[in-house]
């Protein structure tokens, strides 16, 4: 038995493939009209529509109940409701629990990871934490198209124990890595990648320039990444370019459409209003813009994204002046390795 907190899309898909690979889900959510739909009907309309879930999945209102006897928590709510939740979740539980994160995002303020603020948070309650992340769009997922993703943690074993319990040899594939650093910094950064292309490709700009923002976007992510102590090569793999390319290039990502409404000229609040879902990489753009200025890291796309998002700059200009700096060489801070 597995509790999935958070049932929205991405909640709602991975409950999919454990009830797939036999476990019974309790799956948690805070509404009670979207549980009863999921309990009567099987199915979670707003969140995947025409997706019929199997039986295995049991939605629950009650935090309590949903957590009574569990020993493995998969936490799937946005990154800005975690603190939250896990204030409540460490109040229901009687043992230490191993909590699977699949969030992405860092904190801004505090320029957290999504693992440190879980480790913060339940303390001695937390058995382990294992992060799990790649491209994967829940909507494919829950299509049961072939998807490959990667599990990290500071104890390997538990992300070994989470690998058998999510893979299956079907459509869900999972590596291991042994990365966190690197697997959550990935995760992360590349929404604020995906916002950038979705704002050129809005602007009517062609395949040239998101290969740029795509290729120059890889580039700081591992910059960054590399100066907080990731391996560079993880970057490389299904957390860093991996997901890069699926946000960037897939219909199906918020932060991908978001972006693209902002470069067809709509502003940031509307955009955020008639997603309906998570747009991780507006939050993840001040963190990121923050904690590259803390550690003199250089993020250019970042930091012109920052400046549309945080600062009323007009994505054109941003554009211009992203393509007005100064000469520099393509490996120059590359990664945090002499080359
Ligand atoms: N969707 C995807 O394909 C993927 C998403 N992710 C990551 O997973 C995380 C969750 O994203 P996703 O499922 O897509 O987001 P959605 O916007 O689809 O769903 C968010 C869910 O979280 C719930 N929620 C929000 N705030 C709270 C709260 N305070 N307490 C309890 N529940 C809350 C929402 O409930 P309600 O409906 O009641 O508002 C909803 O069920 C994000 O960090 C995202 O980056 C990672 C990989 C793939
Ligand atoms: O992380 C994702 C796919 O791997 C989902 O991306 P979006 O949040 O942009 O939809």
């Amino acid at each position: 038995m597995i509790a999935v907190l958070g049932a929205g899309s991405w909640g709602t898909a991975l409950a999919i493939v454990l009830a797939d690979n036999g476990h019974d889900v309790r799956l948690w959510g805070q509404r009670q009209e979207q549980m009863d739909e999921i309990n009567e009907k099987h199915t979670n309309e707003k969140y995947l529509p025409n997706i019929h879930l199997p039986e295995a999945i049991v939605g629950y209102v009650d935090l309590v109940k949903a957590l009574e006897g569990i020993e493995t928590v998969v936490l799937a709510v946005p990154t800005k409701a975690i603190r939250d939740v896990l204030q409540r979740v460490r109040t229901c539980i009687e043992r230490p629990i191993t909590i699977v994160s699949v969030s992405k995002g860092i904190e801004p303020d505090t320029h957290k990871r999504i693992s440190e603020i879980i480790e913060e948070e339940m303390g001695e309650r937390l058995q382990d934490v294992v992060v799990l992340s790649g491209p994967s769009h829940a909507e494919e997922v829950s299509l049961r198209h072939p998807t490959t993703v990667a599990v990290s943690s500071k104890n390997m074993d538990a992300a070994e124990r989470i690998q058998d319990l999510f893979m299956n040899h079907q459509y869900f594939r999972v590596y291991t890595n042994p990365d966190l650093i690197g697997v959550e910094i990935g995760g992360a950064l590349k929404n604020i990648i995906a916002l950038a292309a979705g704002i050129t490709d809005g602007l009517g700009y062609g395949d040239n320039a998101k290969a740029a923002l795509m290729t120059r976007g890889l580039a700081e992510m591992a910059r960054l990444g590399s100066r907080l102590g990731a391996n560079p090569l993880t970057f490389a793999g299904l957390t860093g370019i991996g997901d890069l390319i699926v946000t960037c290039t897939s219909v199906h990502s918020r932060n991908w459409r978001a972006g693209n409404m902002l470069g067809k000229g709509y502003a940031l609040d509307d955009v955020l209003a008639n997603m309906g879902m998570v747009v991780e990489g507006v939050r993840t753009t001040k963190a990121a813009y923050q904690l590259a200025k803390k550690m003199n890291v250089d993020m250019p796309i970042t930091n012109a994204l920052y400046d549309v998002l945080f600062n009323g700059k007009d994505v054109k200009s941003a554009v211009d002046s992203l393509m007005a700096r100064g000469k520099t060489s393509e490996l120059e801070d590359l990664a945090n390795i002499s080359l």
